[in-house]
């Protein structure tokens, strides 16, 4: 098994997910969303990237999650963190998600032959996924505005990590993968630490969204693989 990372969606060619599977990562907060919401007992996950979208689907019964600027769009009934989607309220609800980076990598995964969704809450439950679907695996970062952020890294290492000591095959790790399963090995004492520390943390614990850091930086909680089934996310 050959494994690349991506550092952020600008890096996201299309012709980098060709005949692979695609591991999306955003950790703060989109994919742990995602996960957080198919835990609690949603259907499905409609990726959009635009809240014009999102409102056009409101009328087929879809209940609207998102953020800009992090905070809850308006009109929407749920914004981007994980903590809302309890399954009082999101249970047999089909969700459309639009946010700032991480539906936006959903949809430049699309051309792999398997998208999975991934942050630390299953890492190794979407290791073994992805060692199960038998193709090379590109994980992508989606980072923030087109730039790497440090927690989407730190979990792209720890995935490696897992899918090493999982595979019984060889594994092949380009370059910055190798650097992301040192930062992870490095790190994996302080993982909550790192992330209050990163760029998006302190955004978020400005915005008044700590609790969303807590909820995220937990290892392994969740057995759930949100996998992409046509355009909706799904439990895989
Ligand atoms: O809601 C979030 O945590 C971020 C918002 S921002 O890019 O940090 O402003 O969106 P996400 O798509 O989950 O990275
Ligand atoms: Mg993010």
């Amino acid at each position: 098994m050959h494994i690349e990372v991506i550092s952020s969606v600008n890096e996201a060619r299309a012709d980098r997910f060709t005949h692979r599977t695609a591991i999306v990562i955003d950790v703060l907060r989109a994919t742990s969303t995602m996960i957080t919401a198919l835990q609690a007992g949603a259907v499905s996950i409609y990726p959009v990237e635009t809240v014009l979208e999102a409102r056009t689907l409101q009328r087929q019964g879809y209940m609207l999650a998102g953020e800009r600027f992090c905070r809850k769009i308006p009109g929407f009934e749920l914004g981007n963190s994980p903590n809302d989607f309890t399954p009082e309220v999101v249970q047999g609800r089909r969700i459309v998600l639009t946010t700032t980076n991480g539906t936006r990598a959903v949809h430049k995964a699309m051309r792999a032959d398997f998208v999975l969704s991934a942050a630390l809450l299953n890492a190794t439950a979407c290791a073994k996924a992805a060692i199960e679907l038998r193709r090379d695996v590109v994980l992508l970062c989606a980072g923030c505005h087109d730039d790497f952020a440090l927690e989407d890294g730190l979990c792209a290492g720890l995935i490696i990590d897992r899918l090493k000591a999982l595979s019984s095959s060889s594994v092949g790790i380009d370059d910055f993968g190798t650097a992301m399963l040192g930062l992870y090995h490095s790190s994996k004492e302080c993982v909550a630490e790192r992330l209050t520390a990163s760029s998006s943390g302190k955004r978020l614990i400005k915005m008044g969204f700590g609790r969303d850091i807590e909820s995220c930086a937990q290892l392994d909680t969740s057995g759930i693989v949100p996998k992409l089934q046509g355009d909706m996310i799904i439990v895989g």
